[in-house]
C-alpha cells in the first residue's frame, strides 16, 4: 500500500496556495497553508464487541489514520473511496461534528471543532442520504427558518435563494411538503439549503446518490456554475466516477482511512489501468466488432456480444471520441452509451498494479 501511495501522489495537490489566505476576519493561516489543510489527521473510535456469552471486548477502529492534504480556495476536489473508507468521518471532522483524535485540521484558518458555530456560517454540508430540511414542511418555509438561524441579512437571503430556484429549478416545489418531493427533487431542495447563508466551502456527500440522469445532469451543471461564479471551494464525496469527471481536476482516494491518491482522475486511470466500456447497438447481429489500433486507438477490445448489442472494453484515460468515430464510419450503428469503471474496480486495479 505504501508504494501506492508513494507511487501515486503526482497531482495538482499544491497547486494555488498562494490563493488560500486573504479574507476580513479570517485567522492568519501558517505560511502557505490551504483553505482546507489537514496534517496528519485522525480519528479512532472505541467500540465493544460481544467476545463470548456475557463477555464484551473494547476495540479500535482507525476510521482516519494519519490524512494530510490541503485544498485551495475555489478548488472542487473529489474524495472517493469504497465503503467504510473513512470518507463521511473525514467529513464530519471538517465540519466539526466530530473531534479529531489526532493531527491538525484546519478550515479558514479555524479549528472546526472548537469552533463550530463560527465555522457554521462559512460552510455548507449536503448528505445526499439524509436531508437537513423539515419533513412536514414546505420548502419555503424550511429556507424561512433557515433564513432566522443563520441570521443571513434579508437582501442576501433573497438574491440567493431567487438564484437557487431558478438555477435548481425549484419554482414549482416551494410550496410542496418535503416528504412529498422526489428524491432528485429534495436533492436539489437540499442544495439550495445549504447554500443560503453564501458558504464558501460546500461538502457534498453523494449528492446525485439515487437520481435519475436528468437531475444528475441538472445538480452538476448548478454546481459547475456555482464554482466559476462565485469561487466556492467543493469537497465532493461520490461513487459516481462521472460526478468526479465533470466536476473535480483533482481527485482524493481514501482506503483504510488513509490517502491512496492524490492527482488526476486521467492520473487515476492511468495507475489503476482501469477501462470503460462502451456499449452499442448496430442495426444487425455481426460478429464481435474488430478495428485497427491505429484509428481507434490501443487496448480496444471486444468483450461481449448479445444480439445487435457489444460491449468494447477501452482504456479509460483514454477519449472515446476516435473510437466512436471509426465505429460509426465502419459498422451500421444505433446507439451508443459509455460506462464508467465503478471506483472500487479502479482501487481494486490500482492495488494490484503496485510493485
Ligand atoms: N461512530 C462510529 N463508531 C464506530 N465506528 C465508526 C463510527 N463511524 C464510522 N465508523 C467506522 O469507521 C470506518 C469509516 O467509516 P466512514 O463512515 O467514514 O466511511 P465512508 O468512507 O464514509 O463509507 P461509506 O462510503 O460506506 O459511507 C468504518 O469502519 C466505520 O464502521
Amino acid at each position: 500500500m505504501g508504494t501506492v501511495d508513494g507511487v501515486a501522489r503526482q497531482g495538482t495537490g499544491g497547486d494555488g496556495e498562494e490563493r488560500s489566505v486573504g479574507r476580513a476576519g479570517e485567522e492568519p493561516s501558517a505560511g502557505g497553508e490551504g483553505f482546507i489543510a489537514l496534517d496528519g489527521v485522525e480519528k479512532v473510535f472505541q467500540v465493544r464487541r460481544r467476545a463470548g456469552l456475557l463477555r464484551r471486548e473494547r476495540h479500535e477502529v482507525r476510521a482516519v489514520d494519519g490524512i494530510s492534504f490541503q485544498v485551495a480556495r475555489g478548488e472542487m476536489v473529489g474524495y472517493i473511496g469504497p465503503n467504510g473508507a473513512g470518507k463521511s468521518t473525514t467529513i464530519k471532522m471538517l465540519t466539526g461534528i466530530l473531534t479529531p483524535s489526532g493531527g491538525r485540521l484546519r478550515v479558514a484558518g479555524i479549528d472546526p471543532s472548537r469552533e463550530r458555530t463560527r465555522l457554521a456560517h462559512r460552510i455548507g454540508v449536503v448528505f445526499g442520504q439524509r436531508t437537513t430540511l423539515w419533513w412536514d414542511l414546505p420548502l419555503r418555509d424550511s429556507y424561512r427558518l433557515m433564513h432566522r438561524m443563520y441570521r443571513i441579512p434579508e437582501r442576501r437571503y433573497r438574491e440567493n435563494l431567487d438564484r437557487c430556484v431558478e438555477l435548481l429549478d425549484l419554482g414549482q416545489l416551494l410550496e410542496v411538503p418535503v416528504r412529498q418531493l422526489s428524491l432528485g427533487q429534495r436533492m436539489r431542495g437540499d442544495i439550495a439549503a445549504a447554500l443560503l447563508h453564501d458558504p464558501e466551502v460546500l461538502y457534498l456527500d453523494e449528492p446525485t446518490i439515487g437520481l435519475d440522469v436528468v437531475s444528475k445532469a441538472k445538480v452538476r451543471q448548478f454546481l459547475k456554475e456555482l464554482n466559476a461564479e462565485r469561487g466556492t471551494t467543493v469537497l465532493l464525496t461520490t461513487h459516481d466516477l462521472t460526478d468526479i469527471e465533470q466536476l473535480c481536476r483533482r481527485v482524493m482516494v481514501i482506503d483504510h482511512g488513509r490517502l491512496m491518491y492524490d492527482g488526476s482522475l486521467a492520473g487515476l486511470h492511468e495507475v489503476g489501468e482501469s477501462e470503460r466500456m462502451l456499449v452499442v447497438d448496430l442495426e444487425r447481429e455481426l460478429p464481435p466488432i474488430s478495428l485497427d489500433p491505429e484509428g481507434a486507438g490501443p487496448g480496444v477490445r471486444a468483450v461481449r456480444v448479445e444480439g445487435v448489442r457489444q460491449w468494447l472494453a477501452f482504456p479509460a484515460s483514454a477519449s472515446a471520441a476516435p473510437l466512436v468515430a471509426r465505429i460509426a464510419a465502419e459498422y451500421p450503428l444505433m446507439d451508443l452509451s459509455v460506462r464508467e469503471p465503478d471506483i472500487e474496480a479502479v482501487i481494486a486495479r490500482m492495488y494490484e498494479a503496485a510493485p
